[in-house]
């Protein structure tokens, strides 16, 4: 299956954190992996807050960009909509993001974010997130996402 955001058309395919048409931005893959999304991560060293640990604002555009891109798959998946066509038909954007940064995020290892459908009710999605480095959990989140108007 392609990630989340291989499926974003292409003028909606420039975002800082997951754009594929951004060849400045992190490019986050979102994928779905039965009842929970995860992304992969590994963050150049020059994202550092406290040397040796990954600045905070990089682990909010990871989770920013997981949580929209979850949320869309979500919603396709409760409407039955085939996550393997070209154009995702949904598109979401972040309304409200809280993140709890639990212990200092390691640098030079892979980070792992998943997520997991808390709630959709109408437009608004949530969806609870946890950011580990190895097995370790640094970071937990909790986004809500609006489902734009046609
Ligand atoms: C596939 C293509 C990919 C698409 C492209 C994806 C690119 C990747 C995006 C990466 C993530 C980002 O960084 S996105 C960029 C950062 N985010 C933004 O810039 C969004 C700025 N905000 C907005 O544009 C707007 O406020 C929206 C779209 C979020 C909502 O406006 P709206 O459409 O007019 O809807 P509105 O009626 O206000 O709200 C709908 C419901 O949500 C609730 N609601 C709205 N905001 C909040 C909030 N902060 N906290 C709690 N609840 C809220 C309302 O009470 C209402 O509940 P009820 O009455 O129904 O109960």
């Amino acid at each position: 299956m392609k990630a989340i955001q291989d499926l974003y058309p292409d003028n909606l395919a420039h975002c800082y954190g997951c754009g594929k048409n951004n060849s400045q931005g992190h490019q986050l893959k979102t994928y779905v992996e039965g009842e929970e999304t995860v992304s992969r991560f590994t963050p150049d060293m020059k994202y550092t807050a406290i040397p040796g640990s990954v600045y905070g604002g990089l682990i909010a555009s990871l989770l920013d960009c997981h949580g929209t891109a979850s949320a869309a798959a979500f919603a396709c998946i409760a409407e039955k909509i085939d996550l393997n066509q070209v154009d995702l038909p949904i598109r979401c954007v972040t309304a409200n993001l809280n993140i709890n940064f639990k212990a200092l995020t390691p640098q030079g290892e892979e980070l792992v974010i998943r997520g997991k459908l808390k709630a959709i009710e109408g437009r608004k999605i949530s969806v609870d997130m946890t950011l580990t480095a190895k097995g370790v959990v640094c970071a937990t989140g909790e986004i809500l996402a609006i489902r734009l108007k046609e």
